[in-house]
């Protein structure tokens, strides 16, 4: 185990997953707990991992007073209230990609199904009913397909309906005129063209403000008489009531949904409580949410689920990070030295000047520049608000933490030329003064501080270290040395900066903290004009 963290798992994830939560972590596994009983214990846990259906709601996140990460496994998040989860410095993770081939395969199952009726003729098959003449469907090719979000499973779904000899026309205003190419879908322009052309409409979006109700009644007016509906994303997409009637009414023939607004349970042997019309109606076939339900994708999912959960919860920052901007591997593997310096020169000015800061200035220079700004720029924040606040900063909060507290960031990069192939130099202005840190990274990932409060010293930080500023004069050294070693603290590394302006800082790596007593006889040693203890 990692550390004491516990964590509990509200739906089912695959055994991998749960296996690998339990080598790193404590777990309580509590599959379709009531909502009600999840606020009464979220307490006691570190992290949740939810699918679908736990309803992860800011009241929730709010009595999770020691939940730090939130984990999806799957790939929608309508069910995780991602703006508190940001505001509460709660990292959601998910599985984006996980589950995505056994979604479009599920769409292309359906499709199939109310193509030629399979439900409902093997049911009646089963009754010995082999009336075939009730069951004539109709054929794929040649039929036009309207995909609604050309994302990830729509994009998918594309392609493999090209397969079957169909004319795939798709509607998504968010990506570019390639992407439509590159799958070979026809892009429309607008709904209604899409509505008038298909049919067949399957719908392949993010459940949103926007989307939720899309296809409602005005829309189901705009159809092709006899179109056939499929629905393997988000309940609600399309209106249930709307939908009921059009199949009532012979507009829609047919449709196949996989998800509803409100999700019943998936562990009951009977959900009573469930009750939706559209079940009573006979072109109509449903699945209970079954989209990511296959070996492979459960298996990608909850393990990936388990790894993130894990790492995030160990500080680490992981890909799939849903309230973040997202880095892929290869970005985070290079950026992190620098995410660790950042954090380091944050933290150092919070322990060297306990001033509120107003504006932050950073500036990178050489390799570092390549990097994405904003990352470093969290760090720093990160590094700076963390150990301020009662509440908790880290990645995911920091940039609104600042915002919210009035710190006005600055990012900007230079080709400027330097000693060092990389710098970070930050420059923190607070109502009094402003005073300026840089760093660097050597090698893969050892870290440098090479300008501290405007002298020029270059250290590694450590654990704890002792910062002097003194007169640049013989013996003050000696004598700083002598009390260390009469409090018996070891010093690992010394490093004293030019002189400037007749005062030098001397950084001191030592193996423990100090003392109030010793801090302040140092201060009192002649020519010393400050001495920082720091704890990075
Ligand atoms: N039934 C199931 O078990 C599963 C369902 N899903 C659901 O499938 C859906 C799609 O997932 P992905 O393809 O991974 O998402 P994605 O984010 O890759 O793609 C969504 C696409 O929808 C487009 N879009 C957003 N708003 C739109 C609008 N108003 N009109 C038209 N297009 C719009 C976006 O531009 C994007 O291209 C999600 O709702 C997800 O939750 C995903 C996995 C399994
Ligand atoms: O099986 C599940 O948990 C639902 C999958 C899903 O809808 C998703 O990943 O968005």
């Amino acid at each position: 185990m990692d550390r004491e963290y516990r964590i509990i798992v509200t739906e089912r994830i695959d055994e991998a997953g749960i296996q690998y939560l339990k080598e790193h972590a404590e777990v309580d596994i509590k599959y379709d707990v009531p909502y009600e009983e999840l606020l009464k214990i979220i307490d006691e846990y570190d992290a949740i991992i939810v699918r679908s259906v736990t309803n992860v709601s800011e009241e929730l996140m709010k009595a999770g007073k020691k939940l730090k990460v939130v984990g999806r496994a799957g790939n929608g998040t309508d069910n995780i209230d991602l703006d508190a989860a940001t505001r509460l410095g709660i990292i959601v993770v998910n599985t984006p990609e996980g589950n995505i081939i056994a979604a479009a395969e599920l769409t292309i199952a359906h499709i199939l199904a109310i193509s030629r009726n399979l439900p409902q003729a093997n049911y009646a098959a089963k009754q010995k009913d082999f009336r075939r003449n009730r069951f004539n469907g109709v054929e794929l090719y040649g039929k036009t397909v309207g995909i609604i979000g050309l994302g990830r499973i729509g994009s998918l779904v594309a392609t493999r309906l090209k397969a079957f000899g169909m004319r795939v026309i798709a509607y998504d205003p968010y990506i570019s005129d390639e992407r439509f190419t590159k799958f070979g879908a026809e892009k429309v322009e607008n709904l209604d063209d899409l509505l008038r052309q298909s049919d067949f409409i399957t719908i392949h979006t993010p459940r949103t403000p926007e989307t939720m109700g899309m296809i409602g009644k005005e829309e189901l007016k705009k159809v092709k008489k006899g179109v056939r509906i499929v629905n393997c994303a988000r309940g609600g997409l399309i209106d249930e009531e709307a939908l009921y009637e059009a199949l009532k009414e012979g507009i829609v023939a047919a449709a196949a949904l996989d998800v509803f607004v409100k999700e019943p349970s998936y562990e009951k042997e009977r959900d009573e409580d469930f009750d939706n019309p559209l079940l009573n109606l006979d072109n109509v076939i449903v699945t209970p949410h079954l989209g990511a339900s296959t070996v492979e994708a459960q298996y990608n999912v909850g393990y990936s689920v388990a790894k993130a959960v894990i790492a995030a919860l160990n500080g680490e920052i992981t890909p799939n990070v849903v309230n973040m901007p997202q880095l892929d591997k290869e970005e985070l593997f290079a950026m992190k030295p620098f995410l660790n310096l950042g954090e380091k020169i944050g933290n150092i000015y919070y322990q060297v000047e306990r001033e509120p800061v107003k504006k932050i200035e950073i500036n990178l220079s050489g390799d570092v520049a390549q990097c994405r700004s904003q990352f470093i720029s969290m760090s720093v924040l990160k590094g700076l608000l963390d150990p301020v606040l009662n509440e908790r900063v880290n990645f995911v909060n920091a940039e609104y933490v600042a915002k919210s507290r009035g710190i006005d960031v600055v990012v900007s990069s230079s080709n400027e030329v330097s000693d060092y192939t990389n710098l970070v130099k930050v420059r923190f202005e607070n109502a009094k003064r402003s005073l300026e840190f840089a760093g660097t990274v050597f090698g893969k990932n050892e870290l440098r501080i090479v300008n501290f409060m405007g002298y020029e010293v270059e250290f590694a930080p450590s654990e704890y270290m002792l910062v002097v500023k003194n007169v640049d004069k013989p013996g003050v050294i000696g004598q700083i040395g002598t009390l260390l070693g009469v409090s018996k603290v070891n010093i690992s590394m010394m490093r004293v900066s030019p002189s400037k302006d007749g005062k030098a800082l001397m950084v001191l790596g030592i193996d423990r903290g100090l003392s109030r007593e010793t801090l302040s006889m140092i201060k009192n040693i002649e020519g010393v004009e400050n001495a920082i203890m720091m704890n990075l």
